[in-house]
């Protein structure tokens, strides 16, 4: 599909708490197909902006669109699109899995006669295939997140909404959902928040950096990648090298020396002067101690739209 369906739209959403804007002014776009990543520090706003997608909280300005559907206007058909696994998913923990689901099953409005296939499809794509008729309470962590996510998705819905969809999860369990997640993007337009950077590297086809309730970044995952691909080598010599002789060389655009004395190379995406450097160094004997790629890390670049590291932020 070259134009695939919108499947979720918000228009200028602005939410204030008191008179703190919690987020502001927020516009983007999901499509079928897409997975979303939210990204951001604790109190970026995610859980905010994910309440108001999920139609939890109303915002101060602005509108949230669910498969056309205003969320403010026609909630009732907005919500029918939408499943939403909050941050903290609502368990009956003295319900088995399938009294769980089923319950989930009436609450979405699915007919008592479809109820029993909405929820084996559920539990086949969440893997729940045998703990139906276990207690929730006495489930991992992990298969109580499935349960959340079986939940969130037992009426087929278009856009699924996951708030920290990994949170507290061993690194098995968190690899399985997030095989989860991406197959759940094939059929349906997903956005998560996470403040794990490797998480949207692992589940998203596009990222949005969150700051401060704006957003700061959006971007497909793989022109992030490409951003993160090393342009740049640092070395270091023994012997002071002839900086012209470096600038030379085909590819390269910049040699600049460092405070510490290392010597950093920018060079055009893709022509690595890596080889020609080392042959350089050895025939004009400067004593090379090492070179190195110097990989930009979606921290750096996190710090670099914010100015803020991820933790102090
Ligand atoms: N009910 C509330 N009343 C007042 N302020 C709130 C409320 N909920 C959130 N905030 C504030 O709004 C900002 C955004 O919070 P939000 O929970 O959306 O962030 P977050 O990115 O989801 O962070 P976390 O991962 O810690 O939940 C924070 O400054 C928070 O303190």
């Amino acid at each position: 599909m070259s134009n695939p369906e919108v499947l979720v739209e918000t228009d200028a959403v602005t939410r204030f708490y008191g008179r703190h804007a919690a987020v502001s002014d927020m516009s983007f776009v999901i499509r079928r197909g897409e997975v979303l990543g939210f990204l951001g520090p604790n109190g970026a706003g995610k859980t905010t902006t994910m309440q108001m997608l999920s139609g939890n909280l109303a915002p101060s300005s602005g509108r949230v669109l669910i498969a056309g559907h205003d969320m403010h206007e026609a909630p009732e058909k907005a919500k029918a699109h939408l499943g939403y696994l909050p941050e903290y998913p609502p368990l009956y923990r003295e319900f088995t899995v399938d009294e769980y689901l089923d319950y989930a099953a009436a609450l979405r409005r699915i007919p008592r006669k479809a109820r029993r296939a909405a929820r084996e499809r559920a539990k086949a794509r969440c893997g729940l295939g045998d703990v139906g008729g276990r207690l929730s309470a006495n489930l991992s962590k992990g298969f109580q997140q499935r349960v959340g996510l079986a939940q969130a998705i037992i009426h087929d819905p278009d856009v699924v909404i996951l708030d920290e969809p990994t949170v507290g999860l061993d690194p098995i369990q968190i690899r399985e959902v997030r095989a989860l997640i991406r197959e759940l993007g094939r059929e349906h337009a997903v956005i998560l928040s996470t403040h794990i950077l490797p998480e949207v590297q692992a589940s998203c086809d596009r990222v949005q950096i969150i700051h401060k309730g704006r957003l700061v970044l959006s971007e497909n995952i793989d022109t992030l990648m490409a951003r993160m691909e090393s342009q740049a080598l640092i070395a270091a010599f023994r012997r002071t090298p002839n900086l012209d002789a470096i600038g030379k060389l085909t590819g390269v655009r910049s040699v600049t020396v460092d405070d510490d004395g290392r010597v950093r190379i920018l060079h055009e995406p893709g022509a690595d002067p890596t080889d020609a450097i080392v042959r350089l160094a050895i025939e004009q004997d400067w004593g090379l101690r090492e070179i190195n790629p110097e990989h930009s890390t979606l921290e750096s670049i996190f710090v670099e739209l914010t100015g803020e590291s991820p933790e102090a932020a």
